[in-house]
């Protein structure tokens, strides 16, 4: 487990710009040192303003879109060209303006696709897919992500693990079908915290008053089935983006003075 690392900005645009910034220079190095780049795109307003803002980004050109796998941490399990469904956010923000390579770009099944409304058969297609894409070098059955990014909720919950849900349990599978889940669309796919911990960086975004509480939570010693934010981290790195007023509430050893 790495210790988290926590910046705090001015607010949520700033945030999401520095976060911009931030990805294009990893892809970009990970480019470098490795051929091509993986990166875990995440739900939510503030995953979302990190990929419009990447798409303003002058420094967006530095990035080789055709050696970039994407992959989601969870997904709304809904029809195909559905406005809710995080595939279909992401593409507006950002994924319709480059050139991605078609076959690196991993959505999640949707729920008229092959595998109807069986939402298990879709996790275990999406655990599949991972699978396959992962080497004898990697840890387990999935990829080595270069950064895993995770929308923080409210609630403490991460991708589409819930607090005391099933979902935050599992220890085997690297995706689940969740049901029930408190944020609508009840009915979702997601990544599990075994599948998130084998990301090389996992970056947790939380921008708004809202958040303040949760990143508190998990971030002072929470255990991850209450807080399943607390059990997000990266094999070599762990870091919080924040706006100032969802670091409100953190105990002021946890992030430098600089940082805000
Ligand atoms: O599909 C989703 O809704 C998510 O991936 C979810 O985990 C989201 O990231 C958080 O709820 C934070 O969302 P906001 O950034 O909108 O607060």
């Amino acid at each position: 487990m790495t210790t988290p690392q926590v910046v705090v900005h001015r607010d949520k645009e700033l945030m999401a710009q520095a976060a911009a910034a931030r990805l294009i220079t990893k892809v970009v190095d990970a480019q470098a040192a490795r051929g091509s780049a993986s990166v875990v795109l995440t739900g939510g307003r503030n995953g979302n303003a990190l990929l419009a803002a990447l798409a303003e980004a002058p420094a967006r050109d530095a990035v080789d879109w055709s050696r970039l796998d994407l992959w989601w941490g969870d997904e709304r399990f809904l029809p195909e060209g559905d406005p809710e469904r995080n595939v279909i956010q992401a593409r507006a923000a950002l994924l319709d303006a480059v050139p991605l390579d078609p076959a690196r770009v991993h959505p999640m099944p949707a729920s008229d696709g092959p595998f109807g409304h069986d939402v298990d058969a879709a996790a275990e297609s999406y655990a599949e897919e991972l699978a396959r894409a992962a080497g004898p070098y990697d840890h387990g059955p999935v990829p080595t992500f270069d950064v895993l990014m995770l929308g923080v909720g409210p609630d403490t919950h991460v991708a589409s693990l819930f607090p005391e849900h099933p979902g935050v349990r599992e220890t085997e599978r690297t995706v689940v079908g969740v049901r029930g889940a408190p944020k609508p669309p009840p009915t979702r796919v997601s990544l599990t915290l075994p599948a998130i911990r084998a990301a090389r960086e996992v970056w947790l975004l939380a921008a708004g008053a809202d958040k303040a509480n949760a990143a508190a939570i998990a971030l002072s010693g929470a255990g991850e089935i209450q807080a399943p934010a607390a059990g997000a981290y990266g094999r070599g790195r762990t870091l919080w983006l924040l706006d100032r007023a969802a670091a409100a509430q953190l105990p002021k050893q946890l992030y430098p003075l600089a940082s805000a």
